[in-house]
């Protein structure tokens, strides 16, 4: 049956909005319940060789101690232990990230194919670990709150021995936008300001924290701080505006 781009972009809207939220990933997490009986496990076999896609926000050996203790820390936090002993969400989510963004969204593995096969996320197309953006983003629904852990590897360098100020506007992108579209769904960035307060050493980890200031029809105001992780250090700050968008406009029909 051949289909015109309009009618095949209302179909995959309709597939976006009735599918549920775009962070639930093609692939389960590990020990998800399938079905009565069955439990599928993430195998961590050594990538390339996994079948499965590798899903870039899991620590890898280019972690360092610092990036490690805060992926723990919130990742412990994604579930909780109930006094009758019974595993519960947390308050936390820790959101996949794929290389093939948009295939690995729910109801996305056609919309890539018709964009474009060979399309990436920028921030996950650098295959050796530790080289540039090595992030993990964890959401906090009641809060509507948002937070990266981030360590800058040395091919982002920008002043000597400091990130590059696009990169890190790469990160506050990235970040305020999956927040954005967590919270209201396929967005794009209308506008982002951004305040360079003190340089970030390459190498180092830090934190990208996203709230949400208010939500306008198709517009959701985020504000965004880069800080060292203890807090004491402020490197960047910004706000971002995002309108939401419908997959038509992401197609040109
Ligand atoms: C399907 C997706 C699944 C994804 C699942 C995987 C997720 C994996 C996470 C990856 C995370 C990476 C996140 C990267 C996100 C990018 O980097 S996106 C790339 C950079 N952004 C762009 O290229 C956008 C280019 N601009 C545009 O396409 C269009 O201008 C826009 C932003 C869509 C808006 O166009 P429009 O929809 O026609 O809206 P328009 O009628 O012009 O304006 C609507 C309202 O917004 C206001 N407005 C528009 N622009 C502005 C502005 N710049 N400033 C202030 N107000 C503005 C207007 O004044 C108007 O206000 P009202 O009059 O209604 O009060």
């Amino acid at each position: 049956m051949i289909r015109s781009g309009a009618q095949m972009a209302r179909r995959l809207s309709a597939g976006f909005l009735s599918r549920g939220p775009l962070f639930s990933a093609g692939a389960p997490a590990a020990g998800v319940p399938l079905g009565p009986g069955t439990v599928r496990t993430m195998v961590a076999l050594p990538w390339p060789f996994s079948s499965q896609p590798r899903d870039f926000s899991l620590p890898n050996s280019s972690w360092g101690s610092e990036m490690m203790r805060l992926y723990e820390h919130y990742n412990s936090q994604c579930e909780v232990v109930t006094e009758a002993g019974e595993r519960q969400r947390g308050p936390w989510r820790r959101l996949p990230s794929y290389n093939r963004s948009l295939k690995y969204a729910t109801g996305g593995v056609y919309l890539s194919k018709l964009i474009q096969s060979k399309a990436r996320l920028f921030t996950r197309n650098i295959r050796a670990p530790g080289a540039a953006f090595e992030y993990v983003v964890f959401v906090n629904k009641e809060e509507q709150r948002c937070v990266c852990v981030f360590q800058a590897g040395h091919l982002l360098e920008g002043p000597p021995g400091h990130v590059h100020g696009g990169a890190i506007a790469t990160m506050i992108d990235a970040v305020t936008g999956t927040h954005a579209a967590y919270l209201s769904g396929p967005v794009m960035t209308a506008n982002l300001n951004i305040n360079y307060r003190s340089p970030i050493p390459l190498g180092s980890t830090v934190l990208i924290e996203s709230c949400l200031d208010k939500n306008e029809g198709r517009k959701t105001f985020l504000s965004c701080k880069v800080t060292s992780t203890d807090g004491s250090k402020l490197h960047t700050e910004a706000t971002g505006l995002f309108l939401s968008i419908t997959v038509g406009k992401l197609l040109g029909v």
